[in-house]
């Protein structure tokens, strides 16, 4: 049985367009921060929307902290939140109140109620003075602190930043990578910036859909860099 705090592939195919974007893959990732790397196309991002049900695998299983993707997909999103690249994807509503009130409802609150807790939750990550803000009035590196947030209100047990850095300038960068080095939750961060994995547990490397390196960053990073030279 895998344990309750680990996300397990066993042996998933994914197919997209026709291709096999994931071949056979199995991992099983217990470690509070894991990276995942690889070239453009490898797989990374279609691999961890397995875990929150956007996508389903073609064979093989899925298993996020107890629950199989498979069969309990509809509860995924509570248990995963993710935050993109580009957080004008994530955010649906004109102001920042309304978009963590939502945020709030989906995480099973009654509307008036969710309504009621945004400014709260808002307080709590010291943003209360937001509330009221339109949200195309805030910087870029102010949308990325709201997806957080809105993903934090529902409480999740994992994390996901498909490449959280890539519009952000360096001390934005840095004030992102020492927030999540405060959360409490398991994070997998997907990027090209390869200096952030530092101080991560473990990361993973994938190519062409499989696992083609594993373990600790500054090995794993060391190989990647040098298959990425012969690629250049
Ligand atoms: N919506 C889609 N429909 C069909 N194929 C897709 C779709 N999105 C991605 N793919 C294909 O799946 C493969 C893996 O893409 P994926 O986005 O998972 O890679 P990635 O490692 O995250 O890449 P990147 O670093 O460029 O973001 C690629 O060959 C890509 O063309």
């Amino acid at each position: 049985m895998p344990k309750a705090s680990s996300i397990l592939l066993d042996n998933v195919t994914l197919l997209r367009g026709g291709r096999r974007v994931l071949d056979g893959l199995s991992l099983a990732l217990c470690e509070r921060r894991v990276g995942l790397i690889g070239t453009n196309g490898s797989g990374k991002s279609s691999l961890v929307r397995l875990l929150n049900g956007l996508l389903a695998a073609d064979a093989g299983r899925v298993v996020v902290h107890g629950l199989d993707a498979g069969e309990e997909a509809e509860q995924l999103p509570r248990k995963v939140g993710f935050i993109f690249q580009n957080p004008d994807h994530q955010i649906i509503f004109p102001t920042v109140a309304e978009e963590i009130a939502f945020s709030l409802e989906q995480a099973g609150r009654p509307r008036r109620e969710a309504q009621r807790e945004a400014v709260p939750a808002l307080a709590r990550f010291g943003r209360a003075h937001w509330a009221e803000r339109p949200v195309h009035a805030l910087s870029e590196g102010e949308k990325q602190f709201l997806c957080i947030i809105a993903v934090l209100v529902m409480e999740p047990q994992v994390l996901v930043f498909d490449e959280p850095f890539s519009s952000l300038d360096l001390p934005t960068r840095r004030r992102l990578e020492a927030l999540i080095a405060t959360l409490p939750q398991q994070v997998l961060l997907i990027a090209h910036e390869l200096d952030a994995f530092a101080s991560y547990e473990r990361v993973v490397w994938l190519h062409e859909g499989r696992v083609r390196g594993d373990g600790p960053p500054a090995e794993v990073i060391a190989a990647y860099r040098a298959f990425a030279e012969t690629l250049a």
